[in-house]
């Protein structure tokens, strides 16, 4: 292999060591048993044997993993740690379209590597100081909701589970109005297609992370195919697109995903089509979508396990001189419990990236280029020297492996913040990036909607909070369910909710 000129003067001529292929690989399998067992204990295990970075094998795929400080450089080095393509090893949102889509439109022209519209649209529109323009639409919209799908009276219980329908039909409605504006938003066909599109999606991803393209095409185009979902949401929205870009109506007074998106360029310098538009709504609601969900049931599974907490978040609810959508974003004990959520109920393995080039870490060992890298992010959260701050935090700091729901409830008295902590390690709030909070990712990659995206979260637990008591069917605490160690779920269990008088 050739090494870059570079990369030779910044080493001195030393030779970039390679990086140690953990041992236990089954042939195709890799580590998969290891991973499936106990993830959290196997990584421990490969830090042990090989050090800060190392080789594991999954299904088809070799990772190089990153531990510590060097997942912080990886995150940080963003032209030499792709994300487009890493992301699209988890998700991979193109292959899908290119199976269900193709033949109805070039899923090609759709791929976004440098200039994703969605990414740009919501780093401009998705800012704190925004957001006020989907408030609106995320009150309005839950409410619905909630009147409708859960319209019980005083006493009365229902399941909640958390495969079911009820959970993902909330998050769409209030995805597909601050995306589709009012106008189109209610549209029950667009709300029930942008929930199918995603979980569809996600469906279609595992497939294709386990089996080679092939062998999963037909089961995908069976059982899993977006196509139907997809021309449901262009028939929706393409009629209102067409009138958009005939300059018959306009957006102004309510700004949609889809006006900002028609009103940009693609790579070739021409304006968005309606139907590119509209595909792009589609790819938007996935990100919108997914991983709030998830932390929503998580926050509800520690909100029944611990009615205490339910307790106090009503009452800080209760305080509050207006119920509206800021308001409650604004509540520092929800968004701690927001925060400590999206610090430790994340999968072992995340943060998927591919190397551009050739790449010799900080520790002199080198990744060859094309390689797929990927983070221990929960190790990282969980430990006390890389975690500084955080573990000093609130005023009986607990371990960090246990989840303390008033962790980040700090003021300037009870932070546990000393003078010598640096300050670019922010923990003002569960959107505030850092080396100490990974879960978004750092730098000019990191998800551009966690603004919205929390915003929405902590508005479907307080309206659940006040509506409901919550707690679990078992009656117990489940454990959570890790996916070989690239996916966390909620335990498997309902929740109950019984109307509150
Ligand atoms: C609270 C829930 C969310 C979590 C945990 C989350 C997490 C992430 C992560 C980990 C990334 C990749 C960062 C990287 O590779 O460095 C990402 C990227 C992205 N997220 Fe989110 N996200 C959330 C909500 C949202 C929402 C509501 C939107 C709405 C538009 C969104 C839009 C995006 C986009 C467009 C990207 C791609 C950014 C890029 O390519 O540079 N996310 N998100």
């Amino acid at each position: 292999m050739v090494w870059n000129w570079k990369l030779r003067q910044q080493h001195h001529d030393h030779k970039p060591q390679e990086i140690k292929k953990i041992s236990g690989r089954l042939p195709f399998l890799g580590h998969a048993l290891q991973l499936y067992r106990n993830p959290t204990t196997f990584l421990h295990q490969c830090k042990k044997e090989a050090g800060p970075a190392y080789r594991i094998q999954l299904g088809g795929f070799e990772f190089y993993v990153m531990t510590g400080s060097l997942i912080q450089d990886m995150l940080y080095s963003i032209r030499k740690f792709d994300n487009y393509d890493g992301i699209q090893v988890m998700m991979p949102v193109d292959r899908i379209l290119n199976i269900c889509y193709r033949h109805k439109y070039d899923t090609d022209k759709l791929i976004t590597r440098n200039k994703n519209p969605v990414k740009l649209a919501a780093k401009k529109y998705l800012k704190p100081h925004t957001l006020g323009i989907f408030s609106n639409r995320i009150q309005e919209g839950i409410k619905r909701v909630f009147d409708v799908q859960l319209n019980l009276k005083p006493g009365e219980k229902t399941e909640l589970d958390k495969n079911g329908d009820t959970m993902p039909w909330i998050l769409a409605q209030v995805i597909a109005l601050c995306f589709a504006g009012s106008k189109l938003g209610y549209n029950k066909d667009l709300v029930l297609a942008t929930d199918l599109f995603s979980r569809k999606t996600v469906q279609a991803g595992m497939l294709l992370s386990v089996l080679p393209q092939w062998m999963a095409t037909p089961f995908i185009k069976h059982f899993t195919s977006v196509e139907k979902h997809l021309d449901t949401i262009l028939d929706v929205l393409m009629p209102e697109l067409e009138k958009m870009k005939a300059g018959e109506v306009n957006h102004e007074d309510e700004p949609t995903l889809i006006s900002l998106v028609l009103g940009m360029k693609n790579s070739n310098g021409e304006l968005h089509t309606p139907m590119e538009t509209a595909i792009y709504y589609a790819r938007a609601s996935l990100a919108g979508l997914i991983s709030p969900r998830l932390v929503v049931f998580f926050i509800l599974y520690e909100l029944a396990c611990q009615p205490s907490l339910a307790t106090e978040l009503r009452m800080e609810i209760e305080k509050l001189d207006e119920l509206t959508p800021e308001a409650i974003g604004n509540i520092k004990f929800l968004d701690s419990m927001v925060r400590e959520t999206l610090r430790l109920k994340i999968a072992p393995l995340g943060m998927f990236h591919k190397t551009t080039t050739d790449v010799v870490l900080s520790t002199g060992q080198i990744i060859p280029r094309g390689s797929l890298t990927i983070g221990t992010l929960l190790d990282a959260h969980t430990d006390p020297i890389l975690m500084k701050k955080t573990s000093r935090l609130g005023k009986s700091p607990m371990p960090l492996d246990q989840f303390d729901p008033y962790r980040f409830v700090h003021d300037e008295d009870n932070s546990g913040v000393q003078e010598n902590d640096a300050d670019d390690i922010d923990i003002r709030s569960s959107t505030s990036l850092g080396p100490e909070f990974l879960t978004f990712g750092l730098s000019s990659h990191a998800c551009p909607g966690r603004h919205l995206g929390t915003l929405i979260v902590k508005n479907v637990i307080a309206e659940m909070v006040m509506r409901f008591n919550i707690t679990t069917k078992s009656g117990k605490r489940l454990p959570d369910v890790n996916d070989f160690g690239l996916a966390l779920f909620p335990p498997e269990d309902s929740l109950i909710l019984e109307k509150r008088a």
